[in-house]
């Protein structure tokens, strides 16, 4: 059962938050919710953002700008939250690690194993709860920023069936490779499931049938952590479709992705409507 937090009126239609129990994480969530205003009159097509280290819900819904775009092409953005949260929920002293960094893994390490389920919080729990809200499950995409763009290709790449596009904004791209992926899927994960786990393993391994984009930027602070590079060779390599692009002068922050949110809210809604 959803509980609902807030409504605030936005280019005509509603940014809401709500908060629910997840079986998966045994914890109470938070997740925002844009509606257009075609969503008064039916099911609306849903694109999932999830969001990178440090950030709850919140961050993405006040600082990417994304409702307008998603207002403009009539389709619903859903926010998750990074991790559980709460009393009783373990954590750790670094920013990188527990509560805010949830790695969108099941994981199976103690002690995380007991909330730390985000994949399955992401698609069982949160697609369960949106059935009683008027968003089309059957037309559904993914994006998200850093950790959550690492999220974002490798949940579309295992679910190709749910998610008809992906995109990602300075995503974790190679994390069995990177201290942004090592010391988390080390905490949470034997060693044998990591590469199920790391986008540029599954796109030399599977490759995404629907369109793709990314796009990063030059002058990202953390680009020696985000391996782009490995990302595009897996590409290149296996020849997918979808563009790659390298922003000039970008950073790794949401000025970075509020200026290309509305290329990529148009490009999942050409996927969604189409
Ligand atoms: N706090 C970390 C960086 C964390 C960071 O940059 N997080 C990104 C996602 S990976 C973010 O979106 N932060 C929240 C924000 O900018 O609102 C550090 O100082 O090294």
């Amino acid at each position: 059962m959803l509980k609902l937090i807030s409504e605030n009126r936005a280019f005509d239609g509603v940014q809401r938050v709500y908060s629910h129990r997840s079986e998966a994480c045994d914890c109470d969530m938070t997740f925002g919710l844009y509606l257009p205003a075609e969503a008064a009159f039916g099911p609306v097509p849903l694109l999932t953002y999830l969001s990178g280290l440090t950030c709850t819900h919140a961050n993405v819904m006040e600082k990417s700008g994304a409702q307008r775009w998603a207002a403009e092409e009539g389709i619903a953005v859903l926010f998750p939250d990074t991790s559980p949260r709460g009393e009783g929920v373990p954590d750790d002293e670094a920013y990188d690690l527990g509560q805010g960094a949830g790695f969108y893994v099941n994981a199976q390490n103690a002690p995380w194993s007991s909330h730390f389920k985000m994949w399955d919080y992401i698609t069982k729990d949160l697609h369960g709860a949106l059935a009683e809200l008027p968003v089309d499950l059957e037309r559904q995409s993914i994006t998200g920023h850093s950790m959550g763009g690492h999220g974002a290709l490798t949940l579309a790449m295992h679910m190709p069936e749910r998610y008809r596009a992906v995109s990602a904004f300075a995503p974790i791209a190679n994390p069995t490779q990177s201290d942004w992926g090592t010391k988390q899927l080390g905490a949470y994960l034997p060693q044998t499931e990591w590469a199920n786990h790391d986008a540029s393993l599954l796109m030399a391994d599977r490759g995404f049938a629907g369109p793709v984009l990314i796009d990063q930027g030059t002058e990202d602070q953390f680009l020696d952590l985000l391996r782009p590079e490995s990302l595009a060779h897996a590409m290149t390599a296996r020849r997918q479709a979808g563009e790659f692009r390298m922003q000039k002068g970008y950073d790794h922050s949401y000025y970075f992705v509020s200026t290309f949110m509305a290329d990529h809210i148009a490009f999942h809604a050409e996927a969604l409507h189409g």
